[in-house]
């Protein structure tokens, strides 16, 4: 599969949660333009309209809220927020302090996801909050608060989400607060969104909304004369989490992918993702609102060991991009996926080898060693959105995926799997099929690098099993050992060079013999069916070039061009006389003959995958033909079809 096109990228679900709550908060009316649809933003749609707020649908992404000062005219209510921690942490720290009785309650895994530290931070200022079920964990009943204290600390370490709901609520207690932020803050970032946030509604936190740079990220204080004012309108920027999935496409799968509505300025820190692709070895272009990614000039990511606190939700994209990269890669401080939709670490560890990779989990970490090739595989998503996204990543590997409860994408991007379509294509692929000595080797290395593809010489895999076989005294009819062997074989290309079990194989592969030898194994099934894999693991973005005798046949039926390249036996007894003659080898030119007509015999009468012209192949006789006239004429015949 490759990828290539352009993503408008729906609304940041950080910011229009965020920004929904403000505006609710504010005094004025706000006009909120490119919000997320989905399922977090409309609980916290849901729960506005319940507390009395006037929200108006304006169409096309726009809202109308009417705020409240602060004030909520439903007293008293019953609140659903399924699974969005973005609605159910602020709305706890605001509705805990605004005068009124409120039962919040969420889906089963809401209820597994803590929030004592919230609780304990917001009744050391006189709020009233019972837990309902388990002690630390949701559903919470919410008293009218009696307010006293100025000073409030809050745990940072677990969840930044606590200090984003207690930063947002304070202002509704007209008077200042000190914070101070108990253990190493984490997701810092996500603070940087609130405090802009606060910050286009009026409300300025000292000194973290004032100072840029390095801070003291312990203390605060909230002042108490600042009110939420409405900005009149706001924009949400694209959803910079979501770009991370289309920008790894990119990496992966070739690109150019643009990704627009998120660029170099933006509040959103995951917007960092797109510097440690490049790190990886992405090559990556950015404006002021798009970035458009293209794969490694390698064509190979590199690995990477990386503290991802700065970028928790997007590292999960790395998590998965890992499995393209050249080594192992280590993500680390990322504590905060186990108190996530579900257990990430754990999640993404178990999903990850089902697809062959060799992962090792810890209670902050996760390493992950990419398969040779990655396996098809059935990946449980958990009830998380980012799980399922990031996995679509994996039908890179070429072997298909199948995602589990793909819907659970409607938490932040119900359009996910359309977007994710609408860039990616499969890796086109030009068969070149025909006899031996036809110059179908020849002309489709060329035609590769004219289009910057990749090859492959089908032919030299039997040609190495065959010298395999005869390295290690297998005979060259016993069906059963050869097809163990091909699977045991370690058969690397790279560049013009061909490996086999890590030693060069030189001139001996191109004798006359080793391809006699290869035709001989080629008849048997068991041997080609075990070269299949092997064969289109070699399909990879930007697009292939593959000769042989079954390559449009069998093992790439849905190429985009299929040329039969021939020419009459005597054309190709006399080029490859000179072949040989070329390398310094002894030719004869009627033995060469006779061994052509014979090969001819022995591929076209095969039981199995016999050569021959496929349905859909256009023929290309080459015998009047030179080597760039025979270029050129399958250069046209692609330029016509793509
Ligand atoms: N159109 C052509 N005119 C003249 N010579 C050609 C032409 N095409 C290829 N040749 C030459 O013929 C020889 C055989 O070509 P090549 O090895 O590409 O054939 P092939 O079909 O891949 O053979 P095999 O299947 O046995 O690997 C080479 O020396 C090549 O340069
Ligand atoms: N797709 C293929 C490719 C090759 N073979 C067999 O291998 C022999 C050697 O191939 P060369 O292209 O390197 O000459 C050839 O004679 C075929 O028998 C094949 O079956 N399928």
């Amino acid at each position: 599969m490759s990828a290539r096109g352009t993503v408008r990228l729906p609304g940041s679900k950080s910011i229009s949660n965020r920004v929904l709550l403000l505006a609710a908060l504010a005094q004025g009316t706000t006009t909120v333009r490119d919000l997320l649809h989905s399922d977090d933003t409309e609980r916290m749609l849901d729960a506005l309209r319940t507390l009395g707020v006037v929200v108006e649908s304006l169409g096309d992404n726009a809202y109308r809220v009417t705020g409240c000062g602060g004030n909520f005219p439903v007293k008293q209510a019953k609140l659903f927020l399924g699974n969005a921690g973005t609605a159910f942490r602020p709305l706890t720290a605001a509705l805990a302090l605004s005068g009124g009785s409120y039962e919040l309650s969420g889906v089963p895994r809401m209820h597994e996801r803590p929030i004592g530290d919230l609780v304990d931070a917001l009744r050391q200022l006189g709020a009233d909050i019972r837990y309902l079920g388990n002690e630390g964990f949701p559903p919470l009943q919410i008293s009218p608060a009696k307010l006293v204290g100025d000073t409030v600390k809050v745990r940072g370490d677990v969840s930044s989400q606590f200090l984003t709901g207690l930063l947002m609520a304070l202002p509704l207690t007209g008077k200042a607060v000190n914070i101070e932020v108990v253990g190493e803050l984490i997701s810092k970032p996500y603070i940087k969104i609130t405090l802009a946030m606060m910050a286009h509604f009026g409300v300025k936190v000292w000194p973290w909304s004032i100072v840029e740079g390095e801070l003291d990220w312990q203390h605060c204080v909230v002042p108490g004369v600042q009110r939420y004012q409405s900005p009149d309108t706001i924009y949400v920027e694209g959803d910079a989490s979501s770009a991370s999935y289309f920008l790894a496409a990119g990496a992966i799968g070739g690109g150019p992918v643009r990704i627009e509505g998120v660029g170099r300025v933006s509040v959103q820190g995951d917007v960092r993702f797109a510097d440690e692709l490049s790190r990886m070895g992405a090559r990556i272009e950015k404006g002021e609102n798009w970035m458009e990614v293209h794969a490694p000039a390698s064509g190979k990511l590199k690995a990477i060991d990386l503290d991802c606190n700065h970028i928790p939700d997007a590292a999960m994209t790395l998590a998965v991009a890992a499995l393209f990269a050249d080594g192992t890669t280590r993500l680390s401080n990322i504590a905060s996926w186990r108190v996530k939709e579900t257990d990430r670490i754990a999640a993404m560890a178990t999903e990850l080898r089902k697809v062959g990779a060799t992962v090792e989990e810890g209670a902050d970490y996760i390493r992950i060693t990419p398969p040779a090739r990655i396996k098809h595989a059935a990946i449980d998503t958990y009830d998380d959105h980012r799980m399922a996204m990031c996995f679509s990543l994996a039908a890179f590997g070429g072997a298909g995926v199948r995602i589990n409860d793909p819907k659970c994408v409607a938490k932040t991007f119900p359009e996910y799997f359309a977007e994710f379509a609408k860039v990616t294509q499969a890796v086109p692929v030009i068969a070149i099929d025909g006899p031996s000595a036809s110059g179908k080797g020849t002309v489709a290395q060329r035609v590769a690098t004219a289009l910057g593809m990749h090859y492959l010489d089908s032919g030299a895999l039997y040609r190495l099993l065959g010298l395999a076989a005869q390295k290690r005294g297998i005979a060259l009819e016993a069906e059963d050992k050869l097809a163990e062997l091909a699977g045991q074989v370690d058969i690397r290309f790279e560049g013009e060079g061909i490996w086999l079990d890590g030693v060069k194989v030189g001139d001996e592969l191109r004798t006359e013999e080793a391809g006699a030898a290869a035709s001989r194994i080629a008849a048997l099934p068991k041997v080609r069916a075990a070269l299949l894999d092997k064969q289109r693991a070699f399909r990879r973005a930007p697009g292939l070039v593959a000769d042989g005798r079954d390559m449009a046949s069998v093992v790439f039926p849905d190429s985009v061009l299929k040329i039969f390249l021939t020419a009459s036996a005597e054309a190709r007894a006399e080029r490859r006389y000179k072949q040989l003659k070329e390398k310094g080898m002894s030719a004869n030119i009627a033995a060469l003959l006779q061994d052509i007509r014979a090969r001819d015999e022995r591929d076209t009468q095969r039981s199995v995958a016999p050569l021959q012209q496929a349905q859909g192949a256009s023929l290309l006789d080459t015998t009047p033909l030179n080597i760039e006239q025979a270029v050129q004429e399958v250069l046209s015949r692609y330029r016509a079809v793509k």
